[in-house]
């Protein structure tokens, strides 16, 4: 037995969002439920945010670890701090995160004009604990998320010398943080880092590309999307790289918080229930349709969607594909932020479908629950989708999944054909490719089994019974880790 496996593993977790402190999406999600999964495996894991003014009002207790008399332009402290149940270092930089609006755009919707520096800052700090800065926490591990964190394995690497194990986390290829040329000495990159060896991508300084270059092993949070990101319908222009790092890439696939998401003690439902009462539901949907102005109907097919409203997610072949969804009397509830567009056409269906469907713009944690809690059948037609964690939600909910076949949805949901429903281990509806044809399909199919209740309930009680929690992805981490410290030190030593 080596002595990591004997020994705590310290990791340094980096992200720009955790939940419940600060979310924009999913990321939060995985960032926020690893610290305490890993703890079950013998790892300690801190994690590094930047010190938005949630950040830092939601700090209960911290101690000043860390003083920098300029970090970009202002002065900057490291808390070690206890905020939302979590053990956390808070980068209190106000010049850098004390602002309205979101961790990356203005309240008007722009990316911050200084995200280089802002992300930079974040990645430097984490090298900085990697490397043994902070006497109290000495990293085995640095665990960068997405751009946002991607210039730390880079800046260890140009230290030099003896240094942590990195992990590279992809929870979506399609942001990849570039930003222009002539930052590169500001970002305290060195001169010779801009080459096709480094830091270059297609002319800027790519915080994504770094990060899947210097980081000793990369991971993202399924399986099939570790393949797709290899391929260059998948890979965004990143696919060749990813190729010749095929040996380091792997896919873990995300669990949920199943403390937070338990449909047995759930506060923002109207009725709690689980496997065995199912029946209380019926409470849940009655309080959902009256909430979003749904007709109270307890025979009508409740689709739900609960999802940043991007590209990605596919919403537009939900609009196309209204009419036929709606056609005999299902109705649609729908939570979203995000694209203006989609968000004016969903507004402007509501007043045509008046009672079919009820939508609320913007983000509301208790409706998502609601949603997952009442409605029938939860829609995640997805272009791609890295794992996804709101169909995972749904199946412990007992409402349907009907998902694009690909990532991490292809992963986790077994389609309700023929041999998986006499197998009787069906979970929901898959389709494909991502076609309003194939859609349509899927919610054809999803009608007719609705019809079949018996058949319905069985696929609630299959999903209700998954497994979709962290401890076995954990395990994977932890092994992860133990291999990346492992070849870290002798590469060093
Ligand atoms: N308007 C709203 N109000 C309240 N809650 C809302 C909401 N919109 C979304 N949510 C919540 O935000 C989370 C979204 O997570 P997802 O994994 O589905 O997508 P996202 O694309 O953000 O994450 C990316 O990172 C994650 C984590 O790795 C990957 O699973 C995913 O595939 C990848 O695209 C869920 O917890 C959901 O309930």
């Amino acid at each position: 037995m080596s002595g990591y496996e004997m020994r705590p593993l310290n990791v340094l977790s980096v992200a720009s969002e955790i939940y419940p402190i600060i979310k924009t999406g999913g990321l939060a999600d995985v960032a926020g439920a690893l610290p305490r999964a890993l703890a079950s495996q013998n790892v300690r894991m801190m994690a590094l945010i930047p010190g938005y003014p949630a950040a830092m009002r939601s700090v209960e207790s911290a101690e000043v670890v860390h003083r920098y008399d300029g970090l970009y332009g202002g002065t900057a402290r490291i808390l070690s701090a206890k905020a939302g149940g979590l053990e956390l270092f808070v980068l209190d930089a106000p010049h850098l995160y004390d602002r309205p609006g979101s961790p990356y755009v203005t309240p008007e919707g722009w990316d911050w004009p200084d995200n280089a520096q802002r992300f930079a800052a974040l990645s430097e700090v984490a090298a900085m604990i990697g490397l043994g800065g902070l006497p109290e926490f000495q990293p085995d591990v640095v665990h960068a998320h997405d751009w946002q964190a991607g210039l730390a394995p880079a800046y260890l690497h140009y230290a030099g010398g003896r240094r942590p194990g990195t992990v590279l986390t992809v929870h979506n290829i399609a942001f990849q943080g570039g930003f222009p040329a002539y930052l590169l000495s500001y970002l305290n990159l060195p001169a010779g880092s801009f080459t096709i060896d480094g830091v270059e991508y297609y002319g800027q300084i790519g915080f994504l590309k770094a990060g899947l270059h210097f980081a000793d092993r990369i991971t993202t949070v399924s399986p099939t999307y570790a393949v797709e990101i290899q391929t260059p319908e998948g890979g965004m222009g990143l696919d060749g790289l990813l190729r010749t790092r095929s040996g380091i890439v792997s896919g873990i696939l995300n669990g949920i918080d199943e403390t937070v998401w338990d449909p047995a003690t759930d506060p923002h439902l109207a009725a709690r229930f689980d496997r065995a009462g199912l029946e209380a539901r019926s409470v849940n949907k009655a309080a959902l349709q009256e909430r979003l102005g749904l007709s109270p109907d307890p025979d009508a097919l409740v689709f739900g969607v609960v999802s940043r409203l991007s590209e990605q997610k596919g919403l537009d072949l939900l609009l196309g594909e209204l009419p036929s969804l709606l056609a005999d009397g299902a109705q649609l509830a729908l939570l979203g932020a995000g694209d203006r567009g989609l968000e004016a056409a969903f507004r402007a269906s509501m007043s045509v479908y008046p009672g079919q469907v009820g939508c609320f713009f913007g983000y509301d944690e208790a409706l998502a629950h609601q949603i997952q809690g009442g409605s029938d059948a939860l829609l995640v037609p997805s272009r791609f989708e890295p794992c996804g964690l709101t169909q995972l939600c749904a199946m412990r909910y007992g409402t349907i999944p009907l998902v694009a076949r690909v990532g991490g949805l292809a992963d986790t949901i077994i389609d309700a054909n023929e041999m998986a429903v006499a197998a009787g281990v069906a979970t929901g509806i898959q389709f494909s490719p991502v076609t309003p044809a194939a859609f349509g399909g899927a919610v054809a199919r999803a009608k007719t089994l609705w019809r079949d209740r018996d058949s319905w309930k069985r696929l609630q009680r299959n999903g209700m019974g998954t497994d979709v929690g962290w401890t076995q992805p954990a395990k994977r981490y932890a092994e992860l880790y133990r291999t990346c410290a492992a070849s870290a030190s002798s590469a060093t030593s």
